[in-house]
C-alpha cells in the first residue's frame, strides 16, 4: 500500500512518517511540504531523521506524486486539508484526515468529497480516546439528564484551535446520547452563571501538555470524572497508521475510527 504524507516536518507528520516507515504494510512513496522549504526534493529519510534514505522524496505539489499513491495522510490545518481533500477526490485517492478546527461548512464539503473517494476523518486517532467515547455514551444515557456536564481539555501552548476537535467530538457523542444537538447545549468560555442543561467547555493551553480531556458529570454530593491523558503524541500517530491500513481498498464513503473498533 503506497502512502503520501502531507506536512512531514510537522509534529504529527514526523511521527506518522516514523511509524509508517516501521510498518510492514505501508510503503511511503512521497511527502508534500509547503513551497519554498529548503528540504523540497530531499529524501524523506533524511528530512525526518529515519536513519537512512528511503528512496522517496518531499514534493511541494501533491499533483506531482498523487498518481503513485493509494492513500494520503493529512494532519495539517483546515485550509491545507481542504485543498488536499479536493485533489484526492478528483483523483479518487483515499485520505486519512486528522486535522482539527474545521467549520461546519468545511465538514459538509468533506462529506461531499466522500461521495467520490474514501475518507476517514478522526479528530483523535488514539485507541483509548475512542473507547472513552463509548463510556461517555453509556454514562450519558444513564445520568445525562440529571448531571451538570463539563468538558475540560488541556493542550500545548502551540495548539491553534480551541476547543480541541476531540472535545467537540466528545460533546457530539453526549448530545447524540441525549437526542439533542451539540449547538443547542454547548457553552464556550462561560463567565457568569451556569445555564441549566448546558455542556460547559473549558480550554487550557500551557507548556508542552500533549493532550488531556476530562468529562465531568456533576450531581449533588458526588461527581464522576472520565479522563484521558496522552503522555506524548505517539498514540495518535500509531492510530493514524491503523486508519491508513484500514482505509486501503475501501469504497468511497466517510469512515471513522469507530468503524475500526
Ligand atoms: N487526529 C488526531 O489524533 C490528532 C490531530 N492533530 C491535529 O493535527 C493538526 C496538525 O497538528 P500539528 O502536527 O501539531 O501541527 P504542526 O504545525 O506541527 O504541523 C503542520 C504541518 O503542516 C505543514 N503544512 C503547512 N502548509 C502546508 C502545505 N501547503 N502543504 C503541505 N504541508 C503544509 C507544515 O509545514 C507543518 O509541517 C492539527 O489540526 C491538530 O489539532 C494533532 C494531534 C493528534
Ligand atoms: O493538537 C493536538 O495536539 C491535538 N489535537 C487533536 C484535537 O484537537 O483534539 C487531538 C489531540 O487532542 C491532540
Amino acid at each position: 500500500m503506497n502512502l503520501v504524507i502531507i506536512g512531514p516536518k510537522g509534529k504529527m507528520g514526523k511521527l506518522i512518517t516514523k511509524f509508517a516507515y516501521e510498518s510492514e504494510k505501508i510503503n511511503i512513496v512521497g511527502a508534500v511540504a509547503p513551497k519554498g522549504r529548503d528540504y523540497i526534493g530531499e529524501d524523506i529519510g533524511s528530512v525526518c531523521n529515519l536513519g537512512k534514505n528511503i528512496e522517496a522524496i518531499v514534493y511541494d505539489d501533491l499533483n506531482d506524486i498523487i498518481q503513485k499513491c493509494d492513500v494520503i495522510v493529512d494532519y495539517t490545518s483546515p485550509e491545507v486539508s481542504m485543498e488536499v481533500l479536493k485533489t484526492a477526490a478528483k483523483h479518487n485517492k483515499s485520505v486519512v484526515c486528522g486535522t482539527t478546527g474545521f467549520s461546519k461548512e468545511q465538514f459538509d464539503t468533506i462529506k461531499d468529497f466522500s461521495n467520490d473517494t474514501p475518507i476517514l476523518y478522526a479528530a483523535n486517532t488514539s485507541r483509548l480516546v475512542n473507547l472513552m467515547y463509548k463510556i461517555l455514551d453509556m454514562v450519558t444515557k444513564s445520568v445525562g439528564d440529571e448531571a451538570d456536564i463539563e468538558i475540560l481539555e488541556m493542550h500545548d501552548r502551540l495548539k491553534k484551535d480551541a476547543p480541541s476537535g476531540t472535545a467537540k467530538e466528545m460533546g457530539s457523542v453526549i448530545a447524540n446520547s441525549l437526542n439533542k444537538e451539540l449547538s443547542d447545549l454547548a457553552e464556550y468560555g462561560r463567565c457568569g452563571e451556569r445555564k441549566e442543561g448546558s455542556i460547559g467547555y473549558h480550554s487550557i493551553r500551557s507548556g508542552d501538555i500533549s493532550s488531556s480531556h476530562t468529562v465531568m458529570f456533576g450531581l449533588m454530593g458526588e461527581r464522576l470524572e472520565i479522563t484521558h491523558h496522552a503522555y506524548n503524541w505517539d498514540c495518535f500517530a500509531k492510530g493514524a497508521c491503523k486508519c491508513i491500513t484500514y482505509l486501503y481498498g475501501k469504497e468511497a464513503g466517510l469512515y471513522s475510527v469507530e468503524d475500526i473498533l
